[in-house]
């Protein structure tokens, strides 16, 4: 992305900054990668909303913010049930009561998918009710129902509507871990599910969400479906590893920082 971005495109980077939560999943993540991150939420456009690390970095990343002086405007995200999405629901509770209590501001939770697609409802939502009892009011529940997996619209729609039925904050497409993460299309069966219900849900796009321009995509479809100023931190984010460097080449017009932060 260079300094030729469009001006729509310029405010869907600016706007897509601040609704990121700024990922680094990897296996081979250690207290130092998990500070470099930190270390990058710090722009002059503003920061992220989140960082996302795995459950053993939550004190690395809350003492990093801490030192950044960022521990109050960045939230701490997690993962849990994560990636398989297994339908052990105590498990799955404990771990986000465990992770919360490390600090997490936020779980991410995958749902049970596999249980879904044999057939089985009751697992997925008794393990979202679960999981937000464990939150305990404390911390912000996003489902990750693994959209790319389910494929199918109709599971993709029963699915988001079991997350919000047990208590999702957010609902959120995919782990980043599977062939296929996010698509417009799942997020557009999602989005109108949290229409339908009525209810108070946030969105997250997650997994191959790496431009300015889909972000753009994105956050035009949230405001066709949910109305324009719903696309708020409180509603909406992006879930990647790599989206950053390229919102600040298209902000800066330097192609350079593009090569920058990379490759989570
Ligand atoms: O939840 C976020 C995803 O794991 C990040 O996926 P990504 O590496 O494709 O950006």
């Amino acid at each position: 992305m260079t300094a030729t971005a469009s001006p729509h495109i310029v405010q869907a980077a600016r706007q897509a900054l601040t609704l990121m939560d700024l990922t680094s999943l990897n296996d081979n993540d250690t207290d130092s990668t998990i500070e470099a991150l930190c270390q990058q939420v710090k722009t002059p456009f503003g920061t992220p909303a989140a960082v996302c690390v795995y459950p053993q970095f939550i004190v690395t990343a809350q003492r990093a913010l801490t030192a950044h002086k960022l521990n109050e405007q960045v939230k701490i995200a997690t993962v849990t049930n994560f990636p398989n999405g297994d339908d052990d629901i105590m498990a799955a509770a404990r771990e986000t009561r465990d992770a919360v209590a490390s600090g997490a501001h936020e779980v991410d939770v995958v749902f049970p998918y596999r249980a879904l697609m044999a057939g089985d409802e009751e697992t997925g939502l008794e393990l979202v009710e679960m999981c937000k009892a464990a939150c305990a009011g404390q911390a912000l529940l996003k489902v990750i129902i693994e959209s790319g997996e389910l494929k199918e619209p109709a599971l993709i729609k029963r699915a988001s509507e079991l997350a919000i039925e047990g208590g999702a904050d957010f609902i959120k497409t995919s782990t980043g871990k599977v062939a296929v993460n996010a698509t417009l299309e799942a997020a557009e069966i999602m989005l109108k599910a949290i229409k339908a219900s009525g209810q108070d849900v946030g969105f997250k796009a997650a997994g191959g969400v790496k431009t300015a321009e889909d972000a753009a995509e994105y956050l035009a479809l949230a405001n066709d479906i949910m109305g324009s100023g719903w696309a708020t931190p409180a509603h909406f984010r992006f879930g990647a590893s790599s989206l950053l460097s390229n919102l600040l080449a298209t902000l800066t017009g330097n192609t350079n920082a593009a090569t920058t932060d990379g490759g989570y």
